[in-house]
């Protein structure tokens, strides 16, 4: 059997939710992530140090007894209201590791986010300062603009000119699924990064909407083209590190995707690096997945890599079609189906 060995990776982006879903998702994630990145798009949002103090200590709560420990790595949610001594604050403490620019309305649980960008310059500024990343939810959220153009106004609207001004500050434009911002990170500086998710990486939009809506597919930002696809695996597969795992695991109860008006997010947390192995075996890049999953998001954070190491075997199995989730289930993706690695 074909295994492969890495060094234990960290999830750069990756929703926990909280309450009794914590059992869960943190019991997923652990198997394989030494470090995840928590995104703090609850109701209410993480904000402040208090709140993200307090999110840390439920996740911690949530281990499971045996197994890794993962250390969650807390993010704060920028708000109209985020101050410099919310920013000053965190940055000194080591439970706060960045924090997260949700255009108001453009995804999950974002009412409470910006609603204009150029006032947040302060606080950039500020984050620039005390060297804490900011994290991008790029999509522009004008209801005139195509969702598929979303993603790419976002850099000409808002990014180009973020970048130009705030020379040091590091960025990570998250969950990216189009060659434009491919492109865009490359052009920039080593300071701005990506992440890119496994069902960025496997599927386009025909997988979602071709022969059948599949609504386990529906994620923001949206599936693209297959050019786009293919310019993320090229992007993901090349080993230029600016470009890192996020899987943006985020579960959402069956019943509230499975519906008229379904929710937004794919959950793979339960076999995230089955799915990326599979997106580079594919490829024929295996040998990059190493540095991808593990080597270029602590690099771009200033940590240190993880020191042990996980293994996956080449080895067919049938994906559960629930998991459970809290008091409620999930459709996982690829649920029922065939999955090609496993963990070992
Ligand atoms: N990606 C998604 O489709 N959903 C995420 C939010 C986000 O990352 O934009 C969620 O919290 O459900
Ligand atoms: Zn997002
Ligand atoms: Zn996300």
């Amino acid at each position: 059997m074909q295994t492969l060995e890495i060094t234990r990776p960290d999830d750069w982006h990756i929703h926990l939710r909280d309450g009794d879903v914590l059992a869960h998702t943190v019991a997923d994630a652990s198997r394989y992530f030494g470090r995840v990145i928590v995104m703090p798009n609850l109701t209410p949002p993480v904000r402040n140090l208090a709140e993200a103090t307090a999110y840390k200590h439920r996740i911690e709560n949530a281990l499971p007894a045996t197994g890794h420990k993962l250390q969650p790595l807390m993010v704060l949610y920028l708000t109209d209201n985020t101050s410099p001594e919310d920013i000053a604050a965190a940055a000194a403490s080591d439970v706060v590791f960045a924090a997260k620019l949700y255009p108001a309305g453009a995804t999950t649980n974002s009412d409470s986010g910006v609603t204009n960008i150029e006032n947040l310059y302060p606080i950039f500024e500020c984050m620039e300062k005390h060297g804490l990343p900011l994290l991008v939810h790029g999509e522009v959220t004008d209801a005139d603009i195509d969702i598929f153009d979303r993603e790419a106004r976002f850099i000409d609207r808002y990014l180009r000119q973020i970048v130009e001004r705030f020379t040091t500050l590091k960025l990570v434009l998250e969950h990216i699924t189009t060659s434009d911002s491919v492109q865009f990170v490359k052009e920039s500086g080593n300071n701005v990064a990506a992440t890119i998710t496994a069902h960025h990486l496997l599927y386009n939009r025909n997988h979602m909407l071709a022969g059948g809506i599949r609504p386990h597919y529906y994620c923001l930002p949206i599936l693209k083209r297959n050019t786009h696809q293919q310019a993320l695996i090229a992007a993901a597969t090349s080993g230029d590190p600016k470009f890192f795992l996020g899987t943006d695991s985020a579960p959402h109860a069956r019943d509230k995707k499975e519906a008229s008006c379904g929710c937004a997010g794919c959950y793979t947390a339960y076999a995230a690096m089955e799915l990326y192995a599979e997106a580079f075996e594919t490829a024929g890049k295996l040998d990059k997945l190493e540095a991808f999953a593990s080597f270029y998001g602590p690099d771009f954070y200033g940590l240190p890599r993880n020191s042990d190491t996980i293994i996956l075997q080449r080895n067919s199995w049938t994906a559960p079609e629930h998991l459970p989730l809290g008091s409620d289930t999930i459709f996982p993706l690829r649920g029922g189906e065939q999955l090609h690695w496993q963990l070992a």
